[in-house]
């Protein structure tokens, strides 16, 4: 099975995808592939963005991009953050979806577009995919069940404090950003809401849990009661 977590910033896609993995799901995460995907393009990347490039002068090549400078500059900045994905996401898909085929899936192609039915051989683990765009990057409709996270505002603010030091504005930027992400309207059926609005991780872990063994296809999963 193929699960999607998706959701926007701090809404807790990771702590969700860490119950998971504890259950013994593999993770696929997409803030890392987008990582990997700035490396691997890092040449175009300083091309499409010229405010990136040294100081020093051209023969500096970069080898790695300044991810919050990079970041800052496209959150503010729609057209630039286009321009971006633009160049990264194609990279992206192609390799969720090798990724995948490498573990044994199988994509069927159904009219020029990827559909559904990822086939796993029997004795195949659960597959996680953590993406705030999963939508975006049109990987939904290979998933047998995706989980919308959600927080409320002021809580993901104070994580995103809590975690990484940014600052108001920042995280405001980041979230104007994803205020196209909500809850994913084609294939309502697999589609579930995850409320994670606890403060304290251990209220949280229980409350989610409980939560998760309300979904039919995962209560076996979770029926045993642990938590991470
Ligand atoms: C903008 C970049 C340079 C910022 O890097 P940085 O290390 O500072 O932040 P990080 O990658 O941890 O992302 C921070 C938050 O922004 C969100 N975010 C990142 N890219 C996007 C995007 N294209 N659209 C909406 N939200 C995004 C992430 O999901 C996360 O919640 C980097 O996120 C990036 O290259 N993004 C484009 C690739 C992408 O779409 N990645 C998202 C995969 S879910
Ligand atoms: N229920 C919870 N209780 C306590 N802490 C939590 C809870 N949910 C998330 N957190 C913490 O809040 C922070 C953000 O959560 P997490 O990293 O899971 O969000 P995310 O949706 O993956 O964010 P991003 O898309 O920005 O990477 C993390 O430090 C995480 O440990």
């Amino acid at each position: 099975m193929l699960i999607g977590i998706t959701g926007k910033s701090c809404s807790g896609k990771d702590f969700l995808s860490a119950i998971f993995q504890n259950q013994g799901c593999r993770e696929i995460n997409l803030d890392a592939i987008g990582h990997m995907a700035l490396e691997h393009n890092c040449w175009e990347i300083v091309q499409a963005f010229p405010e990136l490039a040294d100081r020093s002068g051209p023969k500096n090549v970069q080898k790695t991009i300044d991810r919050k400078k990079l970041g800052d500059l496209v959150f503010r900045n729609p057209a630039a953050l286009h321009k971006l994905e633009g160049i990264l996401h194609p990279w992206m898909r192609r390799l969720v979806l090798q990724e995948l085929e490498s573990h044994g899936g199988t994509i069927h192609i159904v009219s020029g577009e990827r559909t559904k039915h990822m086939d796993y051989h029997p004795g195949h683990r659960n597959f996680i995919l953590n993406a705030a765009i999963l939508e975006k990057l049109g990987l939904l409709p290979l998933c047998d069940l995706v989980l919308w996270v959600e927080s409320p505002l002021w809580l993901r603010v104070w994580r995103a404090r809590q975690r990484e030091q940014i600052s108001l504005l920042g995280f405001l930027r980041r979230n104007r950003a994803q205020r196209g992400l909500k809850v994913p309207s084609q294939f309502q059926a697999t589609v579930f809401r995850i409320k994670n609005a606890k403060m304290r991780r251990e209220d949280g872990l229980v409350n989610v849990i409980q939560q998760l063994r309300q979904i039919p296809r995962l209560r076996c999963m979770f029926e045993s009661g642990q938590s991470s």
